[in-house]
């Protein structure tokens, strides 16, 4: 393999999954001399960080720390993989000419889950549009007048078939913008939009001060990329391109797939759903982080009630959801990483509707009752909306602050279906929680059932 370092891959996102998750794959794989390029980020929205990443010339070093197989394992890489950030914001003609240089092959995407969407206002004249799609729309149709190669695109945002959605996006474009069917031809063949899923919890930039301190003794400077994560990684990824990007070759837990959709549904509905359902209540009974629920024995056991007695038994109860339920346990007690509670809150609203109402659902179809623990989630949800700690829309916010139960559970923007028959178990929590306070509360919930 030639020694030359290559451009090969463009990267919309700079956040810190990215760092922590794909950069770390590619920068392994370079090590081992399985992939002989380098990485061009392209920040996304007009604020970000490729200013700050610039400034410490592209590197920045990342912690990856967990319990693997019983044995403590730590790892630490100053990551040196990414070799330019540009801000098309700022110098949109160099982020156009990216699409002229013949040795990028691959296009990798974590967005959020705001960013795959289409955007009407946006013009092909935009320097840039506004969208993420859009911006990628122009890259892809000036790479295509410059007759060359497509790209594999593997889109890492948390949604439902992103790579598919991605692809959808990209047509809209070439639709309001009259790109004409031989450019939608060379798009369909000539590029793979995959559908991924990715599963690594990224802590990024330690929010404790001791924590910080420990880091940045260890390396002896100040790194304001410096991220955090655990060790256990995966990414699935919808077709099979081992042969240029040899993850699995390089020890990655990777899987090439025809349907990455089993996968997520058990990630999203037994990790994120475990997440989303566990921090607000928990946030409200005055903990801080993940690790201190796994450690306290009522929020401990209101989390096994969720992930085996309502999750996991919606989900068919089969061995691999079990053995993955398991793991997540383990991977939430994880002695070294710092998950902030209120950085899982973010958002919660619009999370519970993907993550945990689905299961709420499904367990009453399948079970004629509603499941106890994750009802009362969404009392803690009501609850924890009403006081100052929420994030989310201002739109969001003041509609729970401003209305009853009822309303809340009747607004169909929030939960996309209709959900008033959970009415008065929610409002019946809700009760108790300011009744009894959180500790009562959740001791009779965990202690229901038993
Ligand atoms: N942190 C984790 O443990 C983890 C694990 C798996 C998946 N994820 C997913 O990755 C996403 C990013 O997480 P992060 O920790 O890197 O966050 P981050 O805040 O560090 O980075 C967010 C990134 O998204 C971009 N972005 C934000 N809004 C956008 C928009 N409207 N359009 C286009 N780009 C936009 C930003 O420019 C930035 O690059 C989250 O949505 C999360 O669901 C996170
Ligand atoms: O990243 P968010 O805010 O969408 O969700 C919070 C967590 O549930 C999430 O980051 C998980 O840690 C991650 O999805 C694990 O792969």
């Amino acid at each position: 393999m030639s020694s030359e370092n290559l451009k090969r891959v463009i990267q919309f996102g700079e956040g810190n999954f990215l760092r922590g998750f794909v950069d770390y794959f590619f920068f392994k794989l370079k090590e081992q001399n399985l992939f002989n390029g380098d990485i061009v980020v392209v920040q996304p929205i007009e604020k970000g960080m490729c200013k700050v990443l610039k400034e410490q010339d592209c590197k920045y070093n990342l912690f990856l720390r967990g319990i693997e197989n019983g044995e403590i394992v730590e790892e630490h890489s100053n990551i040196d993989i990414i070799s330019d950030c540009i801000n098309p914001y700022e110098d949109f003609e160099k982020y156009l000419s990216l699409a002229k240089d013949e040795n990028f092959r691959v296009i990798v995407s974590n967005t959020t889950e705001s960013g795959i969407k289409f955007d009407e206002k946006d013009a092909l004249e935009d320097k840039p549009a506004r969208s993420f799609p859009g911006k990628l729309t122009q890259l892809l149709y000036e790479r295509f007048k410059n007759n060359l190669g497509g790209f594999i695109i593997l889109s890492c945002e948390l949604i439902d078939n992103n790579g598919k959605e991605l692809e959808k996006c990209v047509e809209k474009y070439i639709e309001l913008w009259n790109l004409g069917d031989k450019f939608r031809k060379w798009i369909h063949e000539e590029n793979k939009f995959c559908s991924t899923l990715v599963d690594r919890i990224v802590t990024g930039y330690p929010q404790s001060e001791i924590e910080l301190k420990k880091l940045e003794n260890k390396i002896g400077y100040k790194d304001l990329c410096l991220d955090t994560a655990e060790i256990f990684h995966q990414w699935v990824i919808e077709g099979d391109f081992e042969d240029e990007l040899p993850f699995v070759k390089a020890g990655f837990n990777v899987i090439w797939t025809d349907d990455v959709g089993p996968y997520k549904k058990r990630k999203v509905r037994i990790l994120n759903g475990a997440h989303t359902s566990m921090v607000l209540g928990a946030r409200l009974y005055g903990l801080t982080i993940v690790r201190e629920c796994l450690e306290d024995e009522l929020i401990n056991g209101f989390i096994k009630k969720c992930i085996f007695e309502e999750i996991i038994p919606t989900l068919g109860n089969s061995n691999e959801d079990i053995k993955f339920g398991k793991a997540v346990m383990e991977r939430f007690s994880n002695p070294f990483i710092e998950h902030q509670l209120l950085s899982i809150a973010l958002n919660s609203v619009s999370k519970f509707d993907v993550r945990v109402l689905p299961t709420i659902l499904e367990f009453k179809e399948k079970f004629g009752n509603y499941p106890e623990a994750l009802s009362f989630s969404l009392a803690c949800l009501i609850k924890f909306y009403k006081g100052d700690e929420a994030n989310d829309s201002e739109e969001i916010i003041s509609f729970i602050r401003e209305n009853n139960i009822e309303s809340i559970l009747s607004n169909r923007d929030f939960w996309h279906d209709d959900i008033s028959d959970l009415i008065p178990l929610v409002q019946k929590h809700y009760t108790m929680i300011e009744e009894e306070g959180m500790g009562d509360s959740f001791k009779y919930i965990v202690g229901k059932g038993q």
